[in-house]
């Protein structure tokens, strides 16, 4: 995390999330006071009925003190429906804003972020950790800040109608406030424990969810629930001691609200039996300090609250600081897609010590097709993972047309990329949407995506499902088969119209009806573009321009099939022969054997 975020005061930048709101927080404050005052008005107004039944004012006197009350508790209505209306949208739009933030801060992390953290664990920061923020943050501060001001008003009635019991009462104030003092510190730290628990438990949740079929196809559906079972219960464990703590606080402080009243009664029958003080006066007394009470209590109970939410959010606004470097905007690159790696080393950053590149270097040149084959574990996703800028080399560059590729430049290039992957990624919207995807910067017509969809041997099969383009995929394309799937992908790189194409091959067999359809779209989409293809297949290796071996992160041999095919005693011939061979499809056997 960066060094600004821990230095800033955790108070001051939860409330400089009120600042672009000013203007309507202070017209709800403008209604608070309004309420507070004929809050304050109250006791008075009773200590004057109590006062015209004693001295026996006529009827036309009460009906007049009654009206005026009735007018101003209409008032008082209506400025409570404003306040509260205020305080609470306002609370509302923050969230909206605060969401924003940390969404915008999450998806512009570097991937290697996401080597580190969960996605379920992410997601419940969104939402849960967020919604924490509501309560508090407007309502919260709204009603304490309400409560101040009554403590503050009532304080002052009571040293108008006895300074002496006032000063009875004021012992129970550095009491209170020791109390919150002790209970704030400790709420805090409990409350990170529980939000932190809580998003365990929605990692476990959503990583059990997201892979439901693997869970039932191997029965660990009871696992699933023991696994969530024991990290709710381990949640549990820490809101219950959370709880604890809270109640405790609680207790105490409504202990000294009692105690101050019960001390109030006490020495106001004293000064009544001494003629020190009338009845009404002690009325008005107990009613002004049990208000006072009352918010005191308030504003303690909100102090544990402000406590526990700063605990709870310390993770947003870590995640927020934690601010990427934010390069400066680039113009677009149009390019012709040379590429070129000069001995690129690197280890990723969560495994520093284990190179997974050891010198890389080789040239593409524009439209050329290169296949990348090597045993698992040998670097290939991680090539393409740096030509995409995921990641930086430790050594070496990556150069775009003999343009070096950085982290501001990085966006720009990408622009002339697209990738098909092994598994493609689905969103859970309709095949229109998830075509589209490729250039949501602009509005993608419905035209366009048709002519991509025919190119990729798509337009047959989606036409044919009853919603035709508005069919919804589901959640990760579950709705669709693995060849759908893969040429919804191809569709979706043939938008982008991209320079550079990488394709990850995927490695299972499709039957070859979808074989033949996959591969001729794949062809349609590398015809004419720089193609790097993370190889699986036979026919795809032999078909390349040229073959890069790669053994451990380096590059072993390189060539054409049929040159690496007379070094009888090189790594290629031994993938050939013995693992490669293996992913032949069924097709490419039927027109070997033919
Ligand atoms: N995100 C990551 N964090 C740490 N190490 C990684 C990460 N991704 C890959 N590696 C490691 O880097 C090395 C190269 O992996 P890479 O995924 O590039 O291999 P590959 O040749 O594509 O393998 P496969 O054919 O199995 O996909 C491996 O040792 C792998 O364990």
């Amino acid at each position: 995390m960066t060094s600004s975020s821990r230095k800033t005061n955790p108070h001051l930048e939860r409330l400089q999330l009120l600042r672009p709101f000013a203007g309507r927080l202070a017209l709800g404050l403008l209604f608070m006071v309004l309420t507070v005052m004929v809050q304050l008005a109250y006791p008075k107004a009773i200590a004057y009925f109590i006062d015209g039944m004693s001295e026996k004012k006529s009827e036309s006197w009460f009906i007049m003190l009654g009206s005026l009350m009735l007018g101003v508790f209409i008032l008082q209505a209506i400025a409570t429906t404003l306040r509260y209306y205020l305080f609470e949208s306002t609370g509302y739009m923050i969230v909206t804003r605060i969401r924003r933030q940390l969404f915008g801060a999450l998806i512009g992390k570097k991937i290697s972020f996401f080597d580190r953290h969960n996605v379920g664990e992410l997601s419940n920061r969104l939402t849960a950790d967020v919604e924490v923020l509501h309560e508090t943050l407007t309502m919260g501060a709204a009603i304490s800040l309400r409560c101040l001001c009554i403590l503050i008003g009532g304080v002052t009635m009571l040293l108008i109608i006895s300074p002496a019991l006032t000063l009875m009462l004021a012992f129970f104030i550095p009491a209170s406030l020791l109390l919150s003092h002790w209970g704030g510190k400790r709420i805090r730290k409990h409350s990170r424990n529980m939000q932190q628990s809580q998003a365990d438990c929605g990692k476990t949740a959503y990583e059990h969810l997201a892979n439901i079929r693997l869970v039932h196809a191997f029965n660990q559906g009871r696992t699933a629930a023991r696994r969530y079972g024991q990290s709710t219960e381990d949640a549990l464990n820490v809101s219950l001691s959370t709880t604890r703590m809270m109640a405790a606080f609680r207790g105490w402080s409504i202990f000294l609200v009692y105690m101050s009243l019960l001390v109030t009664l006490w020495f106001g029958a004293k000064l009544i039996l001494e003629d020190a003080l009338t009845i009404g006066e002690l009325t008005a007394f107990i009613l002004y300090s049990t208000m006072v009470t009352d918010a005191a209590s308030a504003v303690t109970d909100f102090w544990s609250e402000w406590m526990r939410t700063i605990g709870a959010t310390e993770r947003i606004f870590e995640l927020i600081g934690e601010q990427e470097e934010i390069a400066p905007p680039v113009a677009a690159l149009a390019l012709q897609g040379n590429v070129a790696f000069r001995d690129v080393v690197f280890a990723y950053p969560e495994r520093p010590d284990k190179l997974a590149l050891r010198g890389i270097s080789f040239t593409i040149a524009a439209g050329e097709k290169i296949a990348l084959v090597g045993a698992s574990g040998a670097g290939k996703s991680t090539i393409a993972s740096m030509l995409l800028g995921f990641y930086e080399a430790q050594q070496g560059s990556i150069g775009f047309d003999g343009t070096v590729l950085t982290p501001a430049n990085a966006s720009a290039m990408r622009d002339n990329i697209a990738i098909v992957e092994q598994e493609p990624s689905l969103f859970s919207g309709s095949i229109y949407e998830n075509i589209a995807f490729a250039v949501s910067e602009r509005e993608a017509s419905l035209e366009e995506v048709m002519a991509a969809a025919r190119l990729a041997n798509a337009h047959d099969f989606i036409q044919a499902f009853p919603q035709g383009y508005e069919t919804i995929v589901g959640e990760r394309g579950v709705q669709l088969s693995g060849g759908q799937k893969q040429r919804v992908a191809i569709a979706r790189a043939l938008l982008r119209n991209p320079r550079i194409l990488i394709l990850d091959e995927a490695t299972s067999a499709l039957d070859s009806a979808s074989e033949v359809q996959v591969q001729n779209a794949l062809d349609k989409l590398m015809a004419g573009r720089t193609t790097i293809i993370i190889a699986h297949r036979y026919s795809t290796i032999v078909k390349a321009d040229r073959i890069l071996v790669l053994e451990q992160g380096r590059i072993a041999q390189q060539g054409s099939h049929r040159e690496l095919m007379q070094d009888t005693a090189g790594l290629y011939h031994y993938l050939m022969e013995n693992q490669l061979a293996q992913y032949k499809t069924i097709s490419e056997a039927h027109a070997e054997a033919a």
